[in-house]
């Protein structure tokens, strides 16, 4: 969990009930830069000597994995997520997947959702390649399942992160249960999930909050 104290500042924000579009719109995208910061806290770093312009050594550091990095956004919800994510991984290579919880056929006694995906336009993964899922939410786990079923199909990545900015045990422990190899980097764990497949406390519907469209 990144508890940052501005990723937790901002997460307040975004679930305040009164912030509006653009500043929600904002705020995913700042949260997106931070949740790159501490993804790449977790990458190998390898010492190398560089000569300055006054003609002396000096030692510093080189991140190799930042140039293996494949991002995939979940469509809707995690486009400003991203926009802050390629800010840190800016030579990423990128893929879309359009996935939608089918509401229409959720039954309130199951907690899982259908999931409906209707276009997937990804790279070709290396076995090399930090494979980024990026969706804010991860409620059931219902889409981000369905998405890596698909997103593995283009090649093995050495690394599997899902990044979120508000998950559940319920979310967590399913995508562990099928992906078990996969990390989880998240600003919140809320406690409950409803009727309605909406986490709770959350912060409500991402990607009508994000887009206006409520
Ligand atoms: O873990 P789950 O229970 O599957 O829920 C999470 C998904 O729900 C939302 O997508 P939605 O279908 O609302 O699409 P949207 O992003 O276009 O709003 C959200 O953006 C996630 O993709
Ligand atoms: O609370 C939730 C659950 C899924 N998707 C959202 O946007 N919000
Ligand atoms: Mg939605």
């Amino acid at each position: 969990m990144i508890d940052h104290p501005l990723a937790q500042a901002i997460l307040t924000t975004l679930r305040n009930r009164d912030t509006k579009q653009i500043e929600f719109r904002k705020g995913l995208v700042r949260l997106g830069r931070l949740m790159g910061y501490e993804i790449v806290k977790s990458m190998d770093i390898e010492n190398v000597e560089v000569e300055t312009p006054l003609g002396v050594k000096a030692r510093g550091v080189r991140i190799r994995d930042l140039d293996h990095v494949v991002i995939i956004q979940v469509l809707r919800a995690a486009m400003p997520l991203v926009e802050g994510l390629v800010k840190i991984f800016a030579n990423a290579r990128m893929g879309v997947v359009s996935a939608r919880r089918v509401e229409e056929s959720h039954s309130p006694g199951s907690l899982d959702f259908d999931i409906e995906i209707t276009y997937v336009k990804v790279p070709r993964i290396l076995g090399d390649d930090t494979l980024i899922v990026a969706d804010p939410m991860l409620a059931t786990g219902s889409t981000i399942t369905a998405v890596l079923k698909h997103v593995l199909k283009y090649g093995s990545p050495k690394r599997v992160i899902i990044a979120s900015v508000i998950a559940t045990k319920y979310g967590i422990e399913r995508v562990l249960r099928e992906y078990p190899f996969s990390e989880i980097y998240t600003v919140a764990i809320d406690p409950e999930i409803n009727e309605r497949g909406y986490i709770v406390p959350g912060l409500g519907d991402a990607g009508d909050r994000a887009f206006g469209s409520q």
